[in-house]
C-alpha cells in the first residue's frame, strides 16, 4: 500500500472519531493507546496532527535562559500537535494563552497537555483545540520548566514518540504509532463503515444483542 503524505492521513483521521480509531488500536493487539483523564477544555475542539514532544518537571529556577517552555512554540511547524509531559506536577497552568496564540502562528493545529491550563476564558475564543487534565491560574515560572524537546515521551499515561499521530475528540486522545498509522487508518475507516451500517438496524428496531453477535463490535 502507498503511504499518502502525513497531512492526508491527518485529514482521513480527522474525519472519524476517536472511539472508532482506539477500536482498530485493540484490534491491532495495542490496547494502551488511549489517554487516561486528558480530555478536551470543551466538547466541540477536535484535533488530528502531528505529536511535537516535549518534557517539562518541577523547577524553582526563574532564569529566562534555562526556561524553554517559550523555545518549544518556535518549533512548532504546520500540523503538529504540541504534546506536553509534566512529569506529573499537579500544581501549574503548563499552558495558556499566549503559548497558545504562538502556537497557532505556526500553524500548529492543537496541544495535548498532561497537566494545567490557564488563561482559559482568553483561549476559549480561539477556537484552538487543546486537551488537559486541570485548570490552574498559577504561573509555571519558579514551579516547574519545560526540559527536553522531541524525545519520547509519556501523557495520559500513553507513550508518544514525535512523529505520532494524534487524534483527539469529545471523549479525550488517541495516540497512532507513526509506523502503523496508514494500517490504523484504513482499519478505523472499515469500524466507522460497520458501525453505520450497525446504526442503521438498530434504529430500524432490529435486535441489539442479535446484530452484537453478527458484527463482534459496538
Ligand atoms: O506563562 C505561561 O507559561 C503560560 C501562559 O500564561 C501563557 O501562555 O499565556
Ligand atoms: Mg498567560
Amino acid at each position: 500500500m502507498e503511504t499518502p503524505p502525513v497531512d492526508e492521513i491527518c485529514r482521513r483521521f480527522g474525519k472519524l472519531y476517536v472511539a472508532a480509531i482506539a477500536d482498530a488500536l485493540d484490534d491491532a493487539g495495542l490496547w494502551h493507546q488511549v489517554m487516561t483523564d486528558v480530555l478536551p477544555l470543551t466538547t466541540d475542539m477536535a484535533v488530528a496532527g502531528v505529536a511535537f514532544t516535549a518534557l517539562g518537571r518541577p523547577e524553582r529556577s526563574t532564569d529566562r535562559s534555562v526556561r524553554l517552555g517559550a523555545r518549544m512554540i518556535d518549533e512548532l511547524s504546520a500540523g503538529e500537535v504540541a504534546v506536553l509531559d509534566c512529569a506529573g506536577d499537579r500544581t501549574v497552568g503548563h499552558w495558556g494563552e499566549l503559548l497558545t496564540n504562538g502556537a497557532m502562528a505556526r500553524g500548529a493545529v492543537g496541544a495535548v497537555i498532561d497537566g494545567g491550563v490557564r488563561d482559559t476564558g482568553a483561549i476559549l475564543p480561539l477556537k484552538f483545540p487543546i486537551f488537559n487534565r486541570f485548570r490552574s491560574a498559577r504561573d509555571a515560572k519558579g514551579r516547574w520548566n519545560v526540559v527536553d524537546m522531541q524525545s519520547p515521551v509519556v501523557c495520559g499515561g500513553v507513550r508518544v514518540h514525535p512523529g505520532d499521530i494524534i487524534v483527539g475528540d469529545s471523549d479525550g486522545v488517541v495516540v497512532v504509532p507513526r509506523a502503523i498509522a496508514m494500517d490504523v487508518l484504513v482499519e478505523a475507516e472499515a469500524t466507522v463503515r460497520t458501525e453505520t451500517e450497525i446504526r442503521q438496524r438498530v434504529r430500524a428496531g432490529e435486535s441489539v444483542g442479535t446484530l452484537y453477535q453478527q458484527y463482534e463490535r459496538f
